[in-house]
């Protein structure tokens, strides 16, 4: 089916209120042009993210009320535990408030000063825990993920070439291991083939390199296999993803997202000797390795959402809500990143204004006009997010996009089509467009917090 019904039916609603433009005028200005900085309640359709923004099913509500709030040994972090074993196949779990928390685990322990970490694309927080560790990200995706206009199903694949140039310039005992991220966030939500996978493993087994996957839309990744991958159709999602797993010596999870929960992560290992390291590690930064920084019942949620994510329903419609937005704005004309990836829409802000450089922010300044015409909110995905290098230039990242990132279960096909119309009417007026500039800039992760004013 093109486009499936939603999967489940509606059983607790939240209102959504319009603004008028001249309040987003106002709260645009209050927000220094930075839609991370607008209140939510002067928000319509929120695409900020698809972080910890999920509905969560009734059986996830029933889970929160058997939250066993134990200091020690909670319930439900068995049954946490147990359904990472199950799902992802991995021995040793240390949970984490959220993606990050694992991010700073992993890279506190694997990276020594001088160490290189290659990786299919940066993504803003797991790159800031690496250099924060005396380590430098190395970009080794196929050349394709940077050209929006490239159609490949597997656009986030590491370009193998790339991996094995690396490991014969520098040398293999410099690289503990290399980051996969399934799918790829800032490629477009791009996913990773079975085949490259298993390349990967490889390569860095032959090497004595672990392999990381950033596993935070695995289950995305999971779907685009058997959808594209000869010799996975008839696979289940949940053996798909088991073997895409066995590919990795361990994983980052950020549980805000294919866990279908609104906050939550975990470290996954194989390796007994770096699991007791992460252990001591984790009482300093997250809490007991039995609840890491989450309640109990946010535990038990998470457990039940990972075996959620596992209906093929579920993830078809998600997959496909995201792609019914994406093909509403191709053949209206709009340029956007193609193929329409696993978690969002990215509208590539180089095209739709050709008229800014890149020092004007474009994607920046889209994101703010697409909030004041229709109070839809979106994320910055460009120069602002690549930030600067250790010599304090800016990055100036090939892709300058603006993402309209979709929750899951949250909205209807009939919110895409709201968010739709607004972007193809400001397509109509995109020369009256300006560009923006900072006023304040933070040193690390400056997207967050970072405020602009309109360049006059
Ligand atoms: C690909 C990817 N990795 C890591 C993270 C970090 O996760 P968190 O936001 O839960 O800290 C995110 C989202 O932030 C992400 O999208
Ligand atoms: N991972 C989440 C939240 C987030 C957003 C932007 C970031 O650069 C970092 C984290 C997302 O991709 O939406």
């Amino acid at each position: 089916m093109m486009y499936p019904p939603e999967p489940f039916k509606i059983k607790s609603v939240e209102t959504i209120k319009m603004t008028t433009k001249e309040e987003r005028a106002q709260v645009l200005k209050e927000a220094g042009y930075n839609t991370f900085l607008i209140p939510s309640k002067k928000v319509y359709i929120d695409l900020l993210t698809d972080s910890g923004t999920s509905a969560m099913s009734d059986h996830q509500w029933a889970s929160m009320m058997i939250g066993d709030e134990a200091y020690g040994g909670s319930e439900n972090w068995y049954h946490l535990r147990d359904a990472v074993q199950e799902v992802y196949g991995f021995e040793y779990v240390v949970p984490t408030h959220q993606g990050r928390g694992a991010e700073n685990l992993l890279s506190q322990i694997m990276i020594k000063h001088g160490d290189y970490i290659p990786g299919n694309m940066y993504f803003t927080t797991t790159r800031t825990h690496i250099e924060l560790n005396g380590g430098k990200f190395v970009d080794v995706i196929i050349d394709e993920a940077h050209q929006p206009e490239i159609e490949l199903p597997f656009k986030g694949n590491v370009d193998l070439k790339k991996y094995q140039n690396l490991i014969d310039e520098v040398g293999a005992n410099r690289i503990p291991y290399i980051c996969v991220g399934v799918t790829v966030n800032m490629a477009g939500g791009q996913p990773v083939s079975m085949e490259n996978l298993r390349k990967v493993k490889e390569i860095s087994e032959k090497n004595g390199i672990k392999v990381m996957f950033d596993a935070t839309r695995c289950v995305e990744n999971a779907y685009f296999i058997k959808e594209r991958e000869p010799g996975y159709g008839d696979k289940s999602i949940a053996e798909i993803l088991k073997e895409m797993m066995s590919y990795a010596d361990g994983c980052t999870m950020s549980g805000k997202k294919d866990c279908l929960v609104n906050i939550g992560g975990f470290l996954a290992l194989r390796d007994q000797d770096l699991y007791e390291k992460a252990t001591s590690l984790v009482v300093v930064y997250e809490g007991m390795p039995t609840y890491g920084g989450m309640a109990g019942r946010d535990m038990e949620a998470m457990a039940t959402g990972i075996y959620e994510s596992l209906d093929f329903h579920y993830i078809e419609h998600r997959i496909k809500q995201v792609r019914y937005l994406g093909d509403k704005l191709d053949e209206a004309g709009i340029p956007i990143i193609k193929p329409v990836g696993g978690h969002a829409v990215f509208l590539d802000a180089k095209r739709f204004l050709p008229h800014l450089s890149q020092d004007e922010l474009p994607a920046q300044a889209l994101s703010a006009e697409i909030y004041l015409d229709s109070g839809v909110r979106s994320m910055e995905r460009g120069i602002v997010s690549a930030g600067r290098d250790e010599k304090g230039r800016n990055r100036y990242p090939k892709l300058e996009t603006v993402r309209l990132t979709i929750p899951r279960r949250v909205y209807t096909y009939s919110h895409m089509d709201v968010v739709a119309d607004s972007v193809i009417s400001l397509f109509d007026k995109r020369n009256s467009i300006k560009g923006l500039e900072f006023v304040y800039e933070p040193p690390v992760l400056r997207f967050f917090t970072a405020r602009f004013k309109p360049i006059e």
